[in-house]
C-alpha cells in the first residue's frame, strides 16, 4: 500500500486558489451509545486532551469510561439533537456556506472553504483532500476556537500536520492561533448580547462560561486561562458592565483532577443561594451551540441555579450563524491572508504564493 495519500490530477492551466479550513472539534454521527463509543475513543485517546500515561489510561478508558459514558452522553445528545442532526454540525455547515459567500463577494473566484473535524466526520483529512482537489496550493487553517488551548486548537493543528506528513505535494500553510481579543469577535458577542437584552430585558448578573481544562495545563504554560479572562474583560468593557455585574466561570469538568476555577456549578449554586432574581449565561468560547452549551448550560445550569434558590435563568445562544460573526470571520481571515492576496487599484486579487 502507498505510504503517501494520493494526489489530485495536476491541472496547471487552472488558476491556483486559496483554501480556508474551518477546523472544529467534531460530534458523534447519531445520539446513540453505538455512535458515541468511537467518537469518545478517538477524542479521549488524544494526548492533547488526556495526558495520563498511555498504559494506565488505555485500561481506564476501555474498561471503565467507554463502558459507562457512551450511554450517558447519548442520552444528553438525544435531548439537543435536531431534525438536521447535531447542532455543532448544523452550525458548522451553515458557517461554512455563509463564510464562503462572504469571501466570494470580497475576493471573487479566489477562495474555497471547507469544514474539517479533529474527531469524526467530515475529518480534517477529507477537508484538506477536497481543498487540494480544488486547486488550493495555499491553505489557511482557521480553528473555530477564539481562545488558544492545547486541548482544542493544538489538537486540530496536530490533525493537520498528520495529514501533511503523508502528503507528497504539501501546500503552503498558515494558521490562526487565536482571536480572543479581536475587536470584531468582541463586537459580534456584544451585539448578540445587546440584541438579546433588548428583547428580553437585562439580568442582575451576566455569567460568562468557558470550557474548562485541567489546571496543570495552565501551570505548564497553556495560555488558555489568561485568554479567557481577557475575552471576558473586553466583553464586559464593551457591554459597559461594572465588575459586580458579571462573573467568569469554567464548565465541563471531566474526571477527578482539579480544573480551572471557579467551576460554573459552584458559581451558579452560589448565585442561586444569593437569591438573584435573574442571571443570563453566555459562552463566549464556543463559536456555535453544541452539547456543552445547550445541555450543560441551558438545561443543567438552569436546574442548579434554580434549585439553589435563584430566579429566572436565561441562556444567550452562541454566535452560530449570526451575520456579525460571519463578518468577523471574514475580517479575521483576510488579516491572515495578507501577502497571499494583493490589493491593487482597489481590486483584491491573488498574489503569487
Ligand atoms: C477530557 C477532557 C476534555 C478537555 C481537556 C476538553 C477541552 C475542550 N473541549 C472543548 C470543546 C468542546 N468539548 C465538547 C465535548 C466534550 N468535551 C470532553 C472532554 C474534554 N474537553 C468530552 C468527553 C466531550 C464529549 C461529550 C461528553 O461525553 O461529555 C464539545 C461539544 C461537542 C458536541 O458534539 O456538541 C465542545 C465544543 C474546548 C474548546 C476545550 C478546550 C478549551
Ligand atoms: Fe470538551
Ligand atoms: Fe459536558
Amino acid at each position: 500500500m502507498a505510504y503517501y495519500n494520493p494526489e489530485p490530477q495536476q491541472t496547471p492551466d487552472r488558476p491556483a486558489k486559496v483554501g480556508i479550513l474551518l477546523a472544529n472539534l467534531g460530534t458523534p454521527q447519531a445520539p446513540t451509545a453505538r455512535a458515541l463509543r468511537p467518537y469518545l475513543q478517538k477524542f479521549l485517546m488524544d494526548r492533547r486532551v488526556v495526558e495520563i500515561p498511555r498504559f494506565i489510561w488505555c485500561w481506564i478508558l476501555h474498561f471503565i469510561i467507554l463502558v459507562i459514558r457512551p450511554a450517558k452522553s447519548a442520552e444528553k445528545y438525544a435531548s439537543i439533537w435536531t431534525s438536521e442532526g447535531s447542532p455543532l454540525m448544523v452550525y458548522a455547515q451553515r458557517q461554512k456556506v455563509l463564510f464562503e459567500a462572504q469571501l466570494a463577494a470580497a475576493l471573487p473566484g479566489l477562495c474555497v472553504v471547507e469544514s474539517g473535524m479533529t474527531y469524526g466526520e467530515p475529518a480534517i483529512k477529507r477537508a484538506i483532500a477536497s481543498l487540494k482537489a480544488q486547486q488550493c496550493d495555499r491553505i489557511l487553517v482557521f480553528p473555530l476556537y477564539p481562545q488558544y488551548a492545547a486541548s482544542s486548537t493544538a489538537a486540530a493543528l496536530d490533525a493537520v500536520w498528520r495529514v501533511l506528513l503523508k502528503t507528497r505535494n504539501v501546500p503552503a500553510i498558515r494558521t490562526i492561533r487565536d482571536y480572543h481579543d479581536h475587536p470584531q469577535y468582541i463586537q459580534a458577542l456584544t451585539s448578540k448580547i445587546k440584541a438579546y437584552w433588548q428583547q428580553h430585558g437585562q439580568p442582575e448578573k451576566l455569567v460568562m462560561s468557558f470550557h474548562g481544562v485541567p489546571k496543570f495545563h495552565l501551570q505548564k504554560g497553556d495560555p488558555y486561562y489568561y485568554q479567557c479572562l481577557e475575552s471576558g474583560r473586553l466583553l464586559a468593557q464593551s457591554l459597559d458592565l461594572a465588575p459586580n455585574q458579571y462573573e467568569i466561570a469554567f464548565q465541563s469538568r471531566f474526571g477527578r483532577q482539579e480544573w480551572l476555577q471557579p467551576y460554573l456549578a459552584t458559581t451558579l449554586e452560589s448565585l442561586g443561594k444569593q437569591k438573584l432574581n435573574r442571571i443570563d449565561v453566555v459562552c463566549p468560547g464556543f463559536s456555535s451551540d453544541c452539547l456543552e452549551t445547550l445541555e450543560e448550560i441551558a438545561m443543567e445550569g438552569k436546574h442548579l441555579f434554580q434549585s439553589a434558590g435563584g430566579g429566572d435563568y436565561h441562556y444567550i445562544p452562541a454566535l452560530n450563524d449570526d451575520p456579525a460573526w460571519i463578518d468577523a470571520m471574514r475580517v479575521i481571515a483576510l488579516q491572515h491572508l495578507q501577502g497571499w492576496i494583493a490589493d491593487e487599484a482597489g481590486e483584491t486579487k491573488a498574489a503569487s504564493p
